[in-house]
Parts: structure tokens; sequence; C-alpha cells
């Protein structure tokens, strides 16, 4: 039984994925200190902050790259918050239970495999990382390998070629081809990937990350190195990956003409620690996530028309957000 409960943001009430106390440490240097924070299902959810806040360390810990310190990280397949479920997997030794409509997962318990095949969360990094030498559409059928591999009965399926391997190859290549097109890169698809200006490598992770039909999108900086033109294109990518496939995206971005313009929620990290988890409107005028990005220890001695105007970037197009309040 799903527990109803009605509180004063969306997010809360259909939650995808939950980061509750999250601690990790390097040592004596704490990277995340007991964080919490909600990724709402079928929204975009920013986590931004300066330089060394801990953002990558999160994404980390969520994508099993990391086992954390502290904390419990957890995915929800189906929609209502499950709490019921969650405190008895939680309970007991296993790392997920599947339910009638659904399924819950402890992604701290898991290894970072089966987050992304199990679980189904995909990432990208903050450096690209492509196959350079194989082509484009090969990039994507190489992260169809699972299902590939499930459908040839670990070879002989495949080496008879079997009709159910035949048709699981195919809807591998369909896949891979409307991910391209999604990402306008449908023209390189028989390109080395690594000939691709860097823009479009970047859309390329994107579509990548997209075949393994995800159902948390996690992108590291997707914006970084892009010139206005390729930012633009990249909203309009994760609009339409948000409204088509409803895929929840949780993004690290600095790019606030992105963050803003097409986040439902932003989570703000200072030294590890949340200062601010709001509507993107709400954060934009928060006076201590300016002070946090100015390095400046008393918010009433900030006045920093170049940072308030950069949060206030993509302010216009927020507005029409559905997602925010
Ligand atoms: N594997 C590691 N070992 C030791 N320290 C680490 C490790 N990974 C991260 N850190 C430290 O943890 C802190 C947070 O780093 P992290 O990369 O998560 O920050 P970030 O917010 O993603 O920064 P940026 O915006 O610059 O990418 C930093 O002080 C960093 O040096």
């Amino acid at each position: 039984m799903n527990v109803t409960t009605t509180s004063r943001y969306p997010w809360e009430n259909d939650p995808l994925l939950t980061v509750e106390n999250l601690t990790m440490r390097f040592g004596g240097l704490v990277a995340v200190d007991n964080l919490s924070f909600t990724v709402g299902r079928g929204d975009i959810t920013a986590l931004i902050g300066p330089n060394g806040a801990g953002k990558t360390t999160v994404f980390n810990c969520v994508t099993g790259f990391y086992k954390p310190t502290e904390g419990r990280i957890v995915m929800r397949h189906g929609p209502g918050r499950r709490d019921e479920a969650v405190e008895e997997l939680t309970d007991s030794a296993a790392r997920y239970a599947r339910q009638e409509d659904g399924a819950v997962f402890l992604l701290e318990r898991m290894p970072d495999f089966t987050i992304s095949s199990t679980a189904k969360v995909a990432r990208t990094f903050q450096n690209i990382r492509l196959f350079g030498g194989m082509t484009c559409l090969e990039n994507l059928l190489v992260a169809q390998h699972n299902p590939l591999m499930r459908a040839s009965g670990f070879s002989i399926a495949g080496l008879l070629n079997l009709p159910s391997y035949r048709s699981a190859a195919k809807e591998a290549k369909d896949r891979a081809i409307y991910w391209l097109e999604q990402c306008q890169l449908i023209h390189r698809a028989d390109d080395p990937a690594a000939d691709l200006p860097y823009g479009d490598q970047r859309r390329l992770e994107i579509a990548r990350a997209m075949c393994s039909e995800p159902h948390l999108l996690c992108l590291d900086e997707p914006a970084a190195g892009l010139n206005p033109r390729e930012s633009a294109e990249l909203n309009a990518l994760l609009q339409f990956i948000r409204s088509e496939t409803g895929t929840s995206i949780l993004l690290i971005e600095h790019d606030m003409g992105v963050v803003m313009k097409i986040s439902d929620h932003v989570v703000v990290l200072d030294y590890g620690r949340k200062i601010a988890d709001e509507t993107a409107d709400a954060v934009r005028n928060d006076p201590k996530v300016i002070a946090a990005y100015l390095g400046v220890d008393d918010e009433s001695e900030i006045d920093d028309e170049d940072i308030r105007a950069d949060l206030h970037r993509g302010e216009h197009q927020a507005g029409t957000q559905g997602g925010e309040a």
C-alpha cells in the first residue's frame, strides 16, 4: 500500500529518487554532508553550486561509482511514494523489491552496472566518454549490449541468428536511429564519434544514454563548452526527452541560462551542504545562493550585478514551465 501525503512541493508527492541523509567522506574531507533532496517523477531537477560543492560526488553516489559513507538513495519505478515498500526493503538484506505496479531500489546497495541495467539510471560525464574510433551508430548499439546479449541467450540464439535475436537486434538499431534523429545526428550515423564537433559529441552522449531507456537521466554539465546556439538546442532536446518519454532528468550545470529556463526544481549545494531546495524562481532570488556563488560569508554584503544577472538568465522562458509553482 502506498502512503499518500500532500506536500507543498509536487516533487515530494511523486518522487522518482530520494537522496536521504547522504554523507560522503574522503579521509578527513567531507565532500557531501548529510544531504537530502528529491527528484520528482517527470521533472527536470538541477543540482547547482560553486566549484567543489560536491555535485559530481552526489552523481557518483547515485550511479554507484562511489559507495556513500552514510545515507540511503531510493529509486522508485511506478507512481507514488511507496513508503511502506521502501521501509520493508530497508529492513531486509535485499537490494530491490518488485511490486505489481513497479519496484523500489536501494541504490547504495547495488553495483553500478545493475543501477543502470535494473534500476534504469543512466548518466553522462563531465568529460565526454564516447568510443572515438567507433561510428555514432555503433556507439549507440554498444549501449544496448545487455538486452542484446540476453536476446542472444548469451551466444546460441545469436550464433544461429534465431528470430528472437533478429527482432531484438532490429529493435536496438531502430532505437539507435530514433535517438540519432532526435539529437539531429542522423547524417553523422556512419562517421567516427571522434570526428564530430564538441557540441555534437555532447548530444551523442545523451542519445547513447537514452538508448538504455532510463527512468532517470543524470547529466553532468551537458552545456559545458557549448555556444549559445548549441545551448538552446540542448534545452530543446532535454524538454523533448521529458515531454515525449517521461524520463526524469537530474542535471548538474553551471550555465544558468540552461538551469533557469528548463528546471522544475533546483537544489543548491555549498561545501557539501544543501543551502536551497526550491523552484527556479525562488532560488534565483535567494541571497544565500548569491552569497555562495560570490564566496562571501555575510549575505547582507551582497550586491553583485553580474551574479544576479547570471541567476536571472532565462527568467522569461522559465515562467512558462509547467512544473514551476
Ligand atoms: N575521489 C576523491 N578523493 C578525494 N577527494 C575527492 C574525490 N572526489 C571529489 N573529491 C573532493 O570532494 C569535493 C567535492 O568535489 P566534487 O567534484 O563533487 O565537486 P563539484 O561540485 O562537482 O565541483 P565542480 O563544479 O568543480 O565539478 C572537492 O573538494 C573534491 O576535491
